[in-house]
């Protein structure tokens, strides 16, 4: 039998195929390179798994949208069962189950019940910009409680305390575990006798490591859910999510209920996780402005001229501010929160330009978001932080609109709409009200900020056929390393005017 023509890649070894050549650090960058040795889809193999790159818009749309249906499954991942993290709509399998828990968060957060969810933003928004002049060194915490402040209102109708907070801290832990656990776990996909191994061998903690991970998982989803019933039971309980679901399920069978708890819990649980994308998103921002003062200033003056300076931006303003929609959407672009999205697989043997595409869930299709975010034919010259190229000659928007950072097909991320509310809210507000600089340090001299992603090495090459799917798990969100800047009012009226209307909250 012939062997199918998959797509174009490098050059395999014997019996390891391409194992030696996939990356140890920023994997996007080597596959943006093959990009340009071998065409917009990649292939590489190792131990019998495929992976497929997709490394340009046109290619992305041919094989996520235009064949959404057969694309819309994930690679095989045994580490979320072991962990217990089957909640997670992003790792769930294509089929009823996903489709259950992913419709019901799409009725969350569909166009129409965004302004539900707008006012409740505002507080938060100012709460954040007025901490920022407070406490300015704290910035990434006040981010932090912004967008899971929002997440858990949400959720929960649960207002996170600025102090340590049990609950939130909870949810966070789950998300470094994640991220813990995915090394070591994928080697039970990728070497099932290794993976037998450690859980025989003493020392490993193997074991001891999963029941560890599914308590804590079960608590951060339990802890704010009892909460919701408890402020239920008392008659305060804020609307919510979780009080929606559970009042509509008031007069259901006991049995039925426990069962439908389980449910309500799980999707709970999936709002909450888009905190850390958005977290993301917005320390790149205040980085960028740190080393971009000139097109701060820029952002600072249409506002200004928009708005004026005796008030606070609203969502009504926002088609009036091209600048900052154009300085939104480059963020993205140049600091792709996802470089590698989350990756899909084929539930259908498929064909992309004649080149095979295996189906099933050992084979991994990556969207190289970072790659078609550079792409030269698209963005001139696409190294440059430059908001101007999403406008026209007169000023207004261009129509390049399109949202990579999303993903595509039918595991598009479901709450995109929230997101861009929350991204937008978050940076229009900082400022209009904030000067973002550079900070000093004891000697009077400005504290260098690197201009880039953080480098992170692989731990266990053993996991190396599996390697894209853990490294793009690990990469799935693209934090900044931790920098330090100065962030200041720009002017005690605006202050006042923070003063004042978070005074009523
Ligand atoms: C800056 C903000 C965000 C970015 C950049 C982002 C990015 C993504 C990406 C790339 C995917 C995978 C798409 C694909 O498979 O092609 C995704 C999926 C998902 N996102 Fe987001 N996301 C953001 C915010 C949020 C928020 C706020 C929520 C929660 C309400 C959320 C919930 C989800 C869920 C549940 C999925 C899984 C969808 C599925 O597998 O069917 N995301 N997101």
């Amino acid at each position: 039998m012939n062997q199918p023509k998959y797509p174009p890649g490098p050059k395999p070894l014997p019996l390891v195929g391409n194992l030696l050549q996939l990356p140890l650090f920023k994997p996007w960058l080597r596959f943006t390179d093959w990009k340009h040795c071998y065409g917009d889809v990649v292939h590489v193999h190792a131990f019998g798994y495929h992976i497929v790159i997709v490394n340009s818009i046109s290619a992305a749309d041919d094989i996520f949208n235009k064949q959404s249906r057969v694309f819309s499954d994930r690679p095989r991942l045994s580490v979320i069962d072991f962990i217990g993290a089957d909640f997670a709509i992003p790792f769930m399998p294509y089929g009823d189950i996903w489709r259950k828990h992913r419709s019901m968060l799409q009725q969350k957060f569909r166009a129409s019940e965004l302004p539900i969810f707008r006012a409740m933003e505002m507080d938060k928004v100012h709460q954040m910009v007025l901490r920022f002049m407070k406490r300015p060194d704290e910035f990434s915490t006040h981010v932090r409680n912004y967008a899971g402040g929002i997440m858990m209102s949400i959720a929960y109708g649960y207002q996170i305390t600025e102090a340590e907070d049990s609950i939130l801290t909870k949810a966070e832990a789950v998300a470094h575990l994640f991220t813990d656990s995915l090394l070591k776990g994928t080697i039970m996909d990728a070497f099932p006798a290794i993976y037998r191994l450690f859980e025989w061998l003493p020392g490993t903690g193997h074991k001891a490591h999963g029941i560890k991970a599914h308590g804590m998982i079960a608590e951060a989803l339990d802890l704010p859910f009892k909460f919701v019933q408890d402020e239920m039971s008392k008659g305060i309980a804020k609307p919510s999510f979780t009080s929606e679901q559970l009042e509509q399920i008031a007069d259901s069978e006991a049995n039925e209920a426990i069962k439908t708890h389980r449910f309500i819990k799980d999707v709970a649980g999936n709002i909450y996780l888009g905190e850390f994308v958005m977290n993301a998103y917005l320390l790149s921002f205040i980085q960028l402005m740190v080393l971009h003062p000139d097109i701060q200033r820029k952002a600072q003056a249409e506002i200004d001229a928009t708005i004026g300076t005796n008030r606070l931006p609203e969502f009504n303003d926002r088609p009036s501010l091209p600048y900052v929609e154009a300085l939104y959407r480059e963020i993205f672009r140049y600091r792709p929160v996802t470089p590698l999205g989350i990756p899909h697989a084929a539930i259908e043997e498929s064909f992309y330009n004649n080149f095979f595409i295996p189906k099933g869930r050992c084979t991994v299709v990556i969207s190289n978001i970072w790659a078609m975010s550079r792409d030269s034919e698209i963005y001139n010259d696409p190294d440059k932080f430059m908001p101007e190229r999403f406008l026209t000659e007169d000023g207004n928007l261009n129509n390049d609109d399109l949202p990579l950072s999303y993903g595509f097909g039918r595991r598009i991320c479901v709450g995109r709409l929230l997101a861009e509310d929350v991204c937008w809210l978050a940076i229009v507000s900082t400022l209009a009200t904030c000067d973002i600089t550079t900070k000093k340090d004891e000697h009077g001299e400005p504290i260098k900020v690197k201009d880039s992603l953080p480098d992170s090495q692989l731990r266990y090459v053993i996991d190396l056929p599996c390697v894209i799917w853990t490294h793009a798990y690990k990469f799935v969100i693209s934090t900044p390393e931790s920098f330090q800047s100065t962030i200041t009012a720009r002017s005690v009226q605006k202050q006042n005017l923070l003063e004042l209307v978070t005074a009523h909250h």
